[in-house]
């Protein structure tokens, strides 16, 4: 990171009650985890398999729009007439088959990021409430935080599948700031792609990227943020 950010982040810090950290590609590396579920899901319907580095660009808003965008990709190679309709018809299957194999897999291929921890005690110190909000259902997200020890930080859980709407949309945040109880414009959000960003910006809570996770394949920096972050241990 910049030297010449660290001083905004501590200002920026000063002025917040409470923090809302993202999950995927912000504390936990799960790439290795949806590699796995996906193509176990993809052998279950003899479909072919997808490259991890695929899978990357499409991660980010959520397993539903996740699992169509990769039923989309391998169903474009196999050259059906009406892919639109042929993912129709298989998602059932395709959703049931890979909630299944991600439960078995859920935190196995996955680790937790470097400064994640010492970032997460530091807020703490500082008096900072902490709510996790991720994109993916809150099923899969609960035995995840268990599993790597990090549940325990956090006040609130929140999962794709929490609010009627997901992440780019402001509600998740607006609706964990009111679960916390704090102001949206006194809320940070802490996370690795537009989505929290844009999320943040619409609900009026400051936001940070972290620069090491998944946004679509984009460069992050380029996203509106008030601030970026090699690690979360930088934050404090
Ligand atoms: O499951 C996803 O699409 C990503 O979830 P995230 O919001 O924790 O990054
Ligand atoms: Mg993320």
């Amino acid at each position: 990171m910049p030297l010449a950010a660290t001083p905004l982040l501590s200002t920026l810090l000063t002025r917040v009650d409470a923090a809302i950290i993202d999950l995927d590609g912000t504390m936990v590396d799960t790439m290795g985890d949806f590699n796995e579920a996906l193509n176990r899901m993809l052998r279950e319907l003899a479909l072919p398999s997808i490259a991890a580095q695929t899978i990357e660009h499409m991660v980010g808003k959520g397993s539903e729009h996740l699992l169509r965008s990769v039923l989309q990709h391998v169903l474009a190679q196999v050259n059906y007439a009406s892919v639109a309709t042929e993912i129709e018809a298989l998602y059932p299957l395709a959703w049931a088959s890979y909630q299944r194999h991600y439960l078995a897999v859920n935190g196995q291929y996955a680790g937790v990021y470097d400064g994640v921890l010492a970032g997460l005690q530091a807020l703490q110190a500082r008096g900072l409430r902490l709510a996790c909000l991720t994109n993916k259902p809150r099923d899969f997200a609960l035995p995840l935080l268990q599993s790597k020890g990090l549940g325990g930080y956090f006040e609130k859980v929140f999962g794709g599948d929490s609010f009627e709407r997901k992440k780019p949309d402001p509600l998740p945040l607006l609706k964990t700031c009111e679960a916390l109880g704090t102001d949206p414009a006194r809320t940070l959000m802490v996370g690795d792609s537009s989505n929290d960003a844009q999320a943040a910006r619409a609900a009026g809570c400051p936001v940070v990227l972290v620069t090491y996770g998944y946004n679509h394949g984009q460069p992050v920096r380029a996203v509106d943020a008030d601030g970026f972050v090699d690690s979360l241990a930088q934050l404090v």
